[in-house]
């Protein structure tokens, strides 16, 4: 009979060795396949069948970058990292956050591959093994955060391999570009999920605010201190406690907060009692703390204990090949579950060409606008906010912006915040500074 070159060959049958190693992995809870060097899948676990299998499609014996990301070149090829290239060359494990076609469609996908070796040190085969990132979404989402284009699957494969450990997790990025959000995620990716996270705004508090809030007090620490309060570390016992901006910690207090970090203990405002912390700290800035560390405006001790893990938030302009991913993602939550709002794509190439100072917070602000103009339920160029004039260096937290714009920007203050590229809680709190409020 003649060979029809379109019906991919039979898998041909597997070696003792894989066998039994097909065999071993079975009673494996997380997917797994078995590879050929040339990236054919030979084997799959039970797991991976029930969460990868669903397509209908057959696996064994397809190339894995054909199954895993509809390509026709492997990875490297197409511009990707390859890890079965790179655990050749290693001849070790490697490990890499791709994102899978799945049944349920893209995902972010962690990849751990090994290579097998026979007894004269060749490797017959790799063992891949494949775990589904909870913490972002590849596809329109309700909530959390999203993203797919390489600078965001970057930020968030680092969030994947720091988030089990204690390390200390220091997150950079303008404002808007969702350091909270990460935070979040890396509270919840950690072995601490079940524990709290407490969120402290570092910049709206004086010194000796800061180190009642953060330690607590006695009662009669001070006037006012009518009774023993506790501190927020003693609330983020046994969780995660995430400083946002901590680029505005008072000098003096920076002190104190180092020394929480190295010691683990602290005593409340008034009290001689050492107690005992046990919190995973998460810092967040949209400030350039090497240069403030230079000026000798941040404590070099301090920078050197919270940068152990650096994670750079990159700003929308950098992935706007996420925008319409987001765009998708808002107006599903700006819809509530009511109605379908979608963009036209006019509309979307308008959002796409922007340059979002005010990053994510700007444009989830812009459509959560838009979809109130769309009566049809679809957004139209004409529902989107006038764009900026030009295209300035973007607004820092700085007085002079914010001094005339309560007067000449008409809207909510969450569109204020977001023309300013601050956070609405930064400007309520200089609002409320300057008797704007
Ligand atoms: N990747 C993302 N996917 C979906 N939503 C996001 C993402 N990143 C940020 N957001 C949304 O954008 C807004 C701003 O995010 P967030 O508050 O985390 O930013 P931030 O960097 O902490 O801002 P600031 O420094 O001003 O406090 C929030 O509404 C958040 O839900």
């Amino acid at each position: 009979m003649p060979i029809d070159p379109t019906i991919p060959a039979p898998p041909a049958p597997l070696s003792t060795q894989v066998q039994s190693l097909v065999s071993f992995l079975d009673h494996e809870a997380q997917p797994m396949i078995v590879l050929d060097p040339d990236y054919n899948i030979l084997a799959a676990n039970d797991a991976y069948r029930r969460q990868f299998g669903g397509t209908g499609k057959p696996f064994i014996g397809q190339k894995c970058y054909r199954v895993s990301h509809h390509y026709e070149l492997p990875c490297d090829q197409a511009g990707e990292h390859c890890p079965m290239k790179k655990a050749q060359e290693l001849r070790g494990p490697d490990r890499v956050l791709h994102i899978h076609h799945t049944p349920r469609g893209p995902e972010h996908v962690d990849v751990e591959l090994r290579p097998i070796f026979d007894e004269h040190g060749a490797i017959t085969a790799y063992v891949e093994r494949l775990s589904t990132v909870r913490s972002a979404s590849a596809r329109p989402s309700d909530d959390g955060l999203v993203g797919r284009a390489p600078a965001f699957n970057q930020a968030l494969a680092a969030l994947q391999r720091v988030a089990p450990s204690m390390l200390p997790v220091l997150l950079l990025g303008e404002s808007g570009t969702g350091k909270e959000l990460f935070a979040r995620a890396v509270h919840a990716t950690s072995g601490r999920a079940g524990g709290p996270l407490v969120v402290v705004d570092c910049s709206g508090l004086s010194e000796t605010l800061f180190e009642s809030e953060l330690f607590g007090h006695e009662k009669g620490a001070f006037t006012g201190a009518a009774t023993r309060k506790p501190g927020l570390v003693e609330t983020a016992q046994d969780g995660t406690i995430f400083l946002d901006e901590i680029g505005d910690v008072p000098l003096a207090m920076q002190v104190k907060l180092l020394r929480l970090i190295e010691t683990g203990t602290y005593r409340r405002v008034g009290g001689v009692e050492t107690l005992h912390a046990n919190f995973r700290l998460i810092a967040a800035t949209h400030k350039p703390l090497d240069a403030m560390v230079a000026r000798g405006e941040f404590r070099q001790d301090l920078y050197y204990r919270i940068n152990a893990f650096p994670i750079r938030l990159p700003p929308l302009r950098e992935r706007a090949g996420d925008i319409a991913l987001l765009a998708d993602s808002f107006l599903r939550r700006a819809a509530g579950g009511m109605r379908a709002l979608n963009i036209d794509p006019d509309a979307l190439a308008e959002l796409q060409r922007r340059p979002w100072p005010g990053n994510i917070r700007e444009l989830r602000n812009v459509l959560d606008r838009a979809s109130l103009f769309a009566d049809d339920g679809v957004i139209r160029v004409a529902h989107l906010p006038e764009a900026p004039a030009l295209p300035g260096p973007t607004p820092k937290t700085g007085g002079s912006a914010l001094d005339g714009a309560p007067s000449h920007v008409a809207g909510t203050r969450s569109e204020l915040a977001a023309s300013l590229g601050i956070s609405e809680r930064t400007l309520y709190r200089r609002l409320k500074q300057q008797g704007k409020r």
